[in-house]
């Protein structure tokens, strides 16, 4: 399935630079990459040609396709066009449904990435055709490596904002998506219509010995995670995390410190702005808003490093132990952050 690096750049630098390219003008690695990508989302014709040498990652009504290679280890299945064909064809599909493909990314070694949601199919003989397991994204997110978990996720999100994006808000006429899946377009309000994520602040407060940890009655048991909410419209970052705070646990934060981001799929699409801020020890009092939160409460360090340990994912541990969002998540990043940051202070 993997080519030679020389043969799998061909389709990519001709794309980019015609038949008669020259090695040393080519830009490779992420520039090109980037570029590559983007073309194919102006270029319906490029992207039908990219979708017959790239690599489609399989759905079934928007869960994933994986391969296990150990009871913990799981990895998106790369199919290559003609395998798909082929396994369209053994579940009765004549390969028209090929052309749904999303494009989702550019691998390393040049593949364009696309996925595709086989919702009408018998998932079973999918799945056995292809010796893998269709799982649902919430457990598959957490079982996933590195790099693989934000590419189902965005493959699992583009394909979900699709679906409920048929139809033109202004005139309820179907609207046509271009090849890329990147943008869908009214033909009667030209209105053009892009994928979307709503804005989320996430904040680890802290009071320069703890942080807070707040659930909701909706989180699996004994998780705890830092503070989010749903930016308003017209709000900045920091309006919205100050609200946040202050609606939910009822403090008033100071220092915001900007993190990090990360697109998070559950349950539409949110653009997670992760943020650190403090209150000082005088003013840590909480009064949570129940209506919000089931709970929040100040962790030490030593209740942190304790709750780390609790590895196993929720659907198998049903101990009432405090257990925190897995590495995957942003908040799991700045629970981390603030570890070291304490761990610090406590070596100066
Ligand atoms: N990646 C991570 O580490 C974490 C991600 N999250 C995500 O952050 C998101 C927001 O956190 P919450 O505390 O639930 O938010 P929240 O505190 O704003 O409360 C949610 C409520 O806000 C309202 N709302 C306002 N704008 C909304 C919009 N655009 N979409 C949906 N609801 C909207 C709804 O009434 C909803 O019930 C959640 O989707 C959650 O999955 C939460 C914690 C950790
Ligand atoms: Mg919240």
């Amino acid at each position: 399935m993997i080519q030679s690096s020389m043969s799998a750049l061909r389709p990519l630098r001709t794309l980019l630079f015609g038949e008669h390219y020259s090695l040393t003008r080519f830009c490779s690695g992420f520039v090109s990459r980037m570029r590559y990508i983007n073309r194919l989302k102006e270029n319906d014709a490029a992207c039908l040609s990219a979708l017959q040498n790239g690599h489609i990652f399989l759905f079934h009504r928007l869960i994933p396709l994986l391969q296990c290679s150990d009871p913990e280890t799981f990895r998106p299945i790369a199919l290559t066009y003609s395998e798909v064909q082929s396994v369209l064809h053994k579940c009765g599909s004549d390969g028209s449904l090929l052309k749904e493909s999303i494009l989702i990314g550019c691998s390393e070694q040049n593949h364009a990435q696309f996925c595709l949601d086989v919702g009408e199919l018998d998932p079973a003989a999918i799945a056995q055709n292809c010796k893998g397991t269709f799982m649902d994204l919430r457990k598959a997110f957490f079982l996933l490596e590195g790099a693989e978990a934000p590419l189902v996720a965005k493959a699992q999100a583009l394909l979900q904002w699709h679906q409920i994006n048929r139809f033109c808000g202004a005139t309820g006429q179907l609207t046509q998506r271009n090849q890329a899946g990147s943008q869908r377009a009214c033909s009667s309000s030209s209105i053009v219509y892009y994928p979307k994520m709503s804005p989320v602040v996430i904040v680890l407060v802290s009071d320069g010995k703890r942080c807070l940890l707040g659930r909701q009655s909706s989180f699996p048991r004994g998780l705890y995670s830092a503070l989010a909410g749903f930016c308003d419209m017209g709000e900045t970052l920091e309006e919205a995390l100050r609200r946040e705070v202050a609606e939910e646990v009822g403090l008033e934060v100071q220092n915001i410190i900007y993190s990090s981001s990360q697109h998070w799929p559950f349950p539409h699409s949110s653009f997670m702005l992760a943020c650190h801020a403090t209150v000082s020890p005088a003013h840590s009092q909480l009064n949570v808003d129940h209506l919000e939160l089931e709970d929040a409460r100040w962790f030490t360090e030593e209740e942190i490093t304790c709750a780390l340990q609790v590895k196993a994912p929720p659907w198998r541990d049903h101990r009432p132990a405090v257990w925190l969002p897995p590495k995957h998540a942003v908040a799991h990043r700045l629970i981390m952050e603030w570890r070291e940051q304490q761990h610090s202070q406590d070596t100066e």
